[in-house]
Parts: structure tokens; sequence; C-alpha cells
């Protein structure tokens, strides 16, 4: 008969608490279910929470629930220690109180993995801090036959709790804010890591994601570059229990190509390599980074919109057979990486004006991320643009003068571009808007006339054939549309507020 290892008042929380293992850190529901563990205990907090091991450790939730969780489970291993028969139920929530005080226990062994990495320098010791993690899972799992794990299972889940870490910091390091408009890109970008079923990933999907391609698309400046680097240095890296090691270093296994920056011919030398002679200066066989980028790597396509039809082709090859040859070379190589590709494009209109394959297209689209542009994200809260220039001021101006930056800067925008402004350039325009105002006190919004979607309309304008009248009437009404009023349109087109309406009506 299976027995019960938990105390019967544990068992209700117990089985929660084994529920915010499998949840999406940045959801809703893994704060509710917080929140129900904690009852009135729970303490409200702002969302964004600056990543460091320590500060997190002792943020207050996370640290009751710890102390709840190793209560339940110091108790249930003293029975488990004398029980015959496991419950299975009761098994499968123990195991999970045990991944989640262990991750949380070694976390900022593994953050300091995670710095040295990117920092070019690796931390003495290493990984040998795997025993001292092997040691504590064992002492809750190895005390009966039915919990305990085999060395492979501890092997995979030393990577999982460095992979579940990465990504929680990668997705933190990279992407600043705490509007919903952020805190949903962070859950899509958990949810292209581990999928929305945290158990089935576990269970097997973390070595089977190099299939699935990752298309980020969105407005120019919004940070797409930024969310293929937190998708793409989040992978599954698998430790080598004999060796000691992981697999590679996940700090190197991110690939990233601007396909608009390059001609046809170097782009396909980059991805697919050379063979020595295949063309002018190909002096020497050349590895290319599908061949470079291994299992667990990621080659970024980024401006993917911005393609050749002969290179969607080939490109579309590759991901359909998942080989390719090099340059020159006949010989066919396995592709066994990832791709991840940006646009600020519409595809499917691209598609329809016959610049973009469709094949290709749904062969990209198996896990699509937006970025939102910078008005989105400021829209829902005032707090946010405080947030976001406070962390540009900190890159810009560095700690000392930081706050005085973000003051000025904040007071600045504020009195000067209201919150009726678009932000065309979005995030890119605002780390330039902060710097113009270091510099000069002031940023010069109207000189946007130059950013990209203007250039866009101007080239629309001329395809129309406009009038010097009808251009400067469009011109305004778009000034009219993105500042709400004729005052600020006045303000921008440096006119009377008469003029700038007649210009917005329409000047013929
Ligand atoms: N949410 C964000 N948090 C922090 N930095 C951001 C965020 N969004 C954008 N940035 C910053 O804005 C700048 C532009 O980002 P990035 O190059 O990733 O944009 P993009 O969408 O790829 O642009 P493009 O389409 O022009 O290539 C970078 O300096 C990046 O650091």
């Amino acid at each position: 008969m299976p027995q019960k290892i938990f105390v019967r008042d544990h068992w209700p929380l117990a089985q929660k608490l084994a529920e915010v293992v499998y949840c999406n850190p940045f959801e809703e529901s893994r704060w509710q279910l917080e929140r129900e563990c904690l009852g009135e205990d729970y303490q409200e907090r702002y969302r964004y929470v600056a990543p460091g091991g320590a500060e997190e450790l002792l943020a207050p939730n996370l640290k009751k629930l710890l102390a709840m969780a190793l209560e339940f489970m110091e108790a249930a291993r003293s029975k488990l220690a004398k029980a015959r028969q496991v419950d299975e139920g009761e098994r499968v929530v123990y195991e999970n109180l045990v991944h989640f005080v262990v991750y949380h226990e070694f976390m900022q062994k593994y953050d300091r993995l995670i710095e040295g990495a990117l920092a070019g320098k690796p931390v003495p010791g290493g990984v040998s801090f795997f025993y001292e993690y092997r040691d504590r899972q064992r002492y809750f799992l190895s005390v009966h036959a039915a919990t305990r794990f085999s060395p492979e299972q501890e092997g995979l889940y030393f990577a999982l709790y460095f992979q579940l870490r990465r990504a929680w910091l990668n997705i933190y390091r990279y992407l600043v804010g705490g509007s919903e408009a952020i805190c949903a890109l962070r859950s899509r970008i958990w949810g292209s890591c581990f999928t929305h079923d945290m158990r089935r990933y576990q269970r097997s999907l973390y070595n089977r994601m190099s299939d699935i391609v990752t298309l980020i698309t969105g407005p120019s400046g919004t940070g797409k570059e930024l969310v293929a680097r937190a998708v793409g240095m989040s992978r599954f890296v698998p430790f080598d229990i004999k060796t000691g090691r992981f697999a590679v270093d996940f700090s190197e296994a991110f690939y990233p190509l601007n396909l608009s920056a390059l001609s046809p011919t170097l782009i396909e030398s980059e991805l697919f390599g050379h063979r020595k002679g295949a063309f002018t200066g190909a002096l020497q066989d050349r590895e290319g980074y599908f061949e470079k980028c291994g299992a667990f790597g990621t080659v970024f396509l980024d401006e993917i919109g911005e393609t050749d039809a002969s290179i969607q082709v080939k490109l579309l090859r590759v991901l359909q057979t998942r080989q390719f040859q090099r340059l020159g070379d006949t010989a066919l190589r396995p592709f066994v990486g990832k791709i991840m590709a940006a646009t600020n494009r519409d595809l499917p209109d691209e598609i329809a004006a016959g610049s973009f394959r469709e094949d290709f297209y749904f062969r990209l689209c198996a896990d699509r991320i937006r970025t939102p542009s910078l008005s989105e994200v400021l829209s829902g809260s005032g707090a946010e643009i405080g947030t976001l220039v406070r962390h540009i001021a900190l890159k810009v101006a560095g700690p000392v003068d930081a706050e005085s930056l973000a003051e000025e800067s904040i007071g600045w925008i504020k009195q000067n571009l209201g919150s009726a402004y678009q932000w065309p350039g979005n995030f890119r325009e605002l780390e330039q808007c902060v710097r113009n105002i270091m510099i000069h006190g002031r940023y010069e919004a109207e000189d946007l006339g130059l950013s990209r979607v203007d250039a866009d309309r101007v080239k629309e304008a001329a395809g129309e054939k406009l009038t010097a009248n009808q251009l400067l009437s469009r011109y305004a009404q778009e000034i009219y549309r993105r500042g709400g009023s004729y005052e600020e349109t006045a303000r921008v087109l440096q006119v009377d507020r008469r003029t700038a309406k007649r210009y917005v009506l329409g000047v013929d």
C-alpha cells in the first residue's frame, strides 16, 4: 500500500508550491500562486526587480516560500526514509520542491558562472560546485529508491537549472522596463525558451528545440536584436558528468548576421562557408556560421525581409533539409543548430507585393515574437519613461551622474515633448534624446523628419508626384497626428498656430 509522506496540514500548500516550479515567472499566474501560498504574508511588489543574486534571494516573498518548502521537505524526508512504497502524487510534489529549493540555493553560483562567461573571464573553480549541488540533491532524494536520481538525471537537472537561470537573467539583463507591454514581451521570450508547458519541456523537449525557428517582428529600434540574444543565449546546453563540463560556452554560441548590409555572395560565404578558390579572395577553406554553430548554437538572420530572392531560396532549402553546402563545394553538411530571424517589415505585405516567398515565410513563423513600439510601452504606465531613461542615463553618463542626467532628461521630455509624443524612432530615439540632452541640454525632436518612417513617406510622396503644398500639408497632418494638437504642430513646424492649422487642413 503506497504511503503518504507529507504531513496532512502541509499537503495543500506543498502542492501549490510545487506548481510554482513550472510557472512562467513573468506571468500573472505565478504571482497569484505565490499570493495563495503566502496569504497575508505576501508582499506586493513592483514587477521590475533589478537582477542580482543576493537581492533576489532576499526578496521577501521568495525567502518565505523557500522557508516554507524546506519545512515541508524536512518533515516529508523523515517519513520518506521509513516508507516502503511511496504515493506517486506525493513523490512528484516532493521532487518538485527539491527542484525549487536546490535551484535557489545554487542560484548565486550559477550567476557567477554566467557573469564570468559573459565577461570572457571564467570563474576559478568553474562548475566544481556540481558535486556540492549533487550532494544537496541526494540529501533529499537518495533516502528512498523511489526518489533517487540516476547520475544522468543529476547531470540533466544541473544543466536545466543553468538554463533556467540564464534565461531569467538574460531576459532581465537585456530588456528594461516594468510596463505591461514589456512584461508581456518577457513572458513571450520565456515561452520561446521553454514552451508554455515546462513539464513537457523538462521531459523531452529540452533537446528538440533546434528545429523551431523564431521570428521576431516589430518596428525599428524596439530591441529585436536584444530579444534574439536573450533567446539564443538561453538555450539548453548539456552537462557531461564524466568530463565535468558543459558541451559549449553559451556566450560564444550566438552568431548574428545583418542580411541587409552584405552582398549575396558575402552572405552565402558567412553562412555556408566556402572552399578555397570558390570566388576571388577565397584564399582558404572556411567554415560558415551554419557549421560553427553546432547543436547548441543559434544563427540570427537580422533584416530577413530585405534578402534577395536567391538567398531566400537557399535558406529555405536549409530549413527544409537541415543540410547545406559550402560555396564551391558539393559535399552536403548537416545543419544542427537553431535559426532566429528578425524584420521590421510586414512580411505578409511583402508576400503580396511579390518580394518575399510565401513558402519561406511559413518556414520561419512557427514561433513569433513581436516587439512593441516605444509609444505602446509608455502608454500603459506613467512611471515607465523614468525607468527607461534611468537605464539609458546609467549607460551614457556612468554611475556618478546617472541620476542627475536622468532627472534633467525626464524633466525636459515632460516639458517639451509631453506624453503625446509618439517616439517614431522608438527606444533608439530615446537613447539619442538622452545623449542630446546631456550634450546640448535639449533634443531637436524636429530632426526626426529624417527618421526611417518619414523617409519612407517621402519616397511614397515622390511616387505620387505631389506638389510642394500638398507635401507640406501631408507633413503637417502627420505631425498633427503624432502630437494631437495644433499647438504642438505649430511648435514642431516653428510657425504660428493659425498657419499650422492652415497647413493641416490643406494649403492648396
Ligand atoms: N526594452 C529595451 N530595454 C533596453 N534596451 C532596449 C530596449 N529596446 C531597445 N533597446 C535598445 O535600443 C537600441 C535598438 O535596439 P535593437 O538594435 O535591438 O533594435 P531593432 O529592433 O533590432 O532595430 P532595427 O530594426 O533597426 O535593427 C539598442 O541600443 C537597444 O539596447
